[in-house]
């Protein structure tokens, strides 16, 4: 599908999805990144600027571009934003690094920050009837690269069926700035953290495997194919079977 395809069916998408939910609107979480950055462009080409509310949710240590470059795409878009710094929260939750007395843990004190912000944006949602959409993408979503009921917590997810390397395509023709498209993609839970080193794979490779085996390609096939070593794609493989989990609605026995 060419770019304007692939937007006009994303718009479709939301538009029916807030009429069937009688919601007068959405609200997002605007990172200054790349993921938010189009879903917010999304929202406002199929609502119109004024069904679209953005929350800018920093902490002490976030980098001050990323609070800039979210500030930028709300002025451009015109949209209503409001900026919730969540560090007083983190310190009440006496999270590890914002509490004087406890070491900063990159899992529990890391994936608290997401579910923080996803609970600011119910809080909005509910007070404004709106929709909470999700910024996802489906690069993300096979490597569970996101945090369970963080922002995995929404409503609905525009961008969910894009691979990070098609978010890359349409930001560029809709003139998201360069800026924006060009940095690392981080999840900024730590200083320095990047997607791709966490991740061991930058998101131009990791697409091709996993469109591969989307196209049902085995894993001999796609390590002679792309020149990589068979290890890499079964560690993507267990990877992927290993945060299922985040998908789906909590299983329960069947009786
Ligand atoms: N088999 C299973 N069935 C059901 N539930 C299962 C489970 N295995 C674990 N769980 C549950 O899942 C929890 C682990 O999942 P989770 O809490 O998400 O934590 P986890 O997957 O360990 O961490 C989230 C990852 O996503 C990255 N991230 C987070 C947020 C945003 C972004 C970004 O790109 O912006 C990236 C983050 O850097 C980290 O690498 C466990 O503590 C357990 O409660
Ligand atoms: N400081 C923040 N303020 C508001 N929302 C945030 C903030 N940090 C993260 N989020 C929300 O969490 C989502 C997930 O972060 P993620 O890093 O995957 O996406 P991104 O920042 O938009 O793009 P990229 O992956 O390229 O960094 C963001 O899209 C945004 O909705
Ligand atoms: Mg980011």
């Amino acid at each position: 599908m060419n770019e304007e395809e692939i937007i006009n069916k994303i718009c479709t998408f939301i538009k029916e999805k807030v009429e069937e939910a009688k919601v007068d609107g959405v609200v997002l979480g605007l990172s200054g990144g790349i993921d938010s950055s189009l879903t917010a462009y999304l929202c406002v080409k199929a609502l119109g600027k004024d069904k679209v509310l953005g929350l800018i949710m920093p902490e002490k240590n976030s980098n001050p571009k990323d609070r800039e470059h979210a500030e930028l795409v709300a002025k451009t878009l015109g949209i209503k934003y409001i900026v919730s710094d969540i560090t007083d929260i983190l310190k009440a939750f006496g999270a590890g690094g914002y509490v004087p007395t406890r070491e900063f843990d990159k899992r529990a004190d890391a994936n608290l920050k997401p579910r923080i912000r996803m609970c600011i944006l119910y809080y909005f949602a509910n007070k404004y009837n709106l929709l909470v959409v999700g910024t996802g993408n489906k690069s993300e979503a096979y490597m569970g690269y996101a945090t369970k009921y963080g922002d995995l917590g929404c409503d609905i997810l525009p961008i969910g069926n894009l691979f990070k390397t098609d978010v890359r395509r349409l930001a560029r023709y809709l003139g998201i700035p360069k800026e924006i498209i060009e940095k690392s993609p981080s999840a900024g839970l730590w200083e320095g953290q990047t997607d791709e080193e966490e991740l061991g794979i930058t998101y131009d490779l990791l697409d091709k495997i996993l469109m591969a085996l989307e196209e049902g390609k085995d894993k001999k096939e796609i390590s002679k194919e792309l020149n990589v070593p068979i290890s890499k794609i079964e560690e993507i493989l267990q990877r992927i079977e290993a945060n299922k989990h985040k998908l789906y609605p909590p299983p329960k026995p069947n009786l």
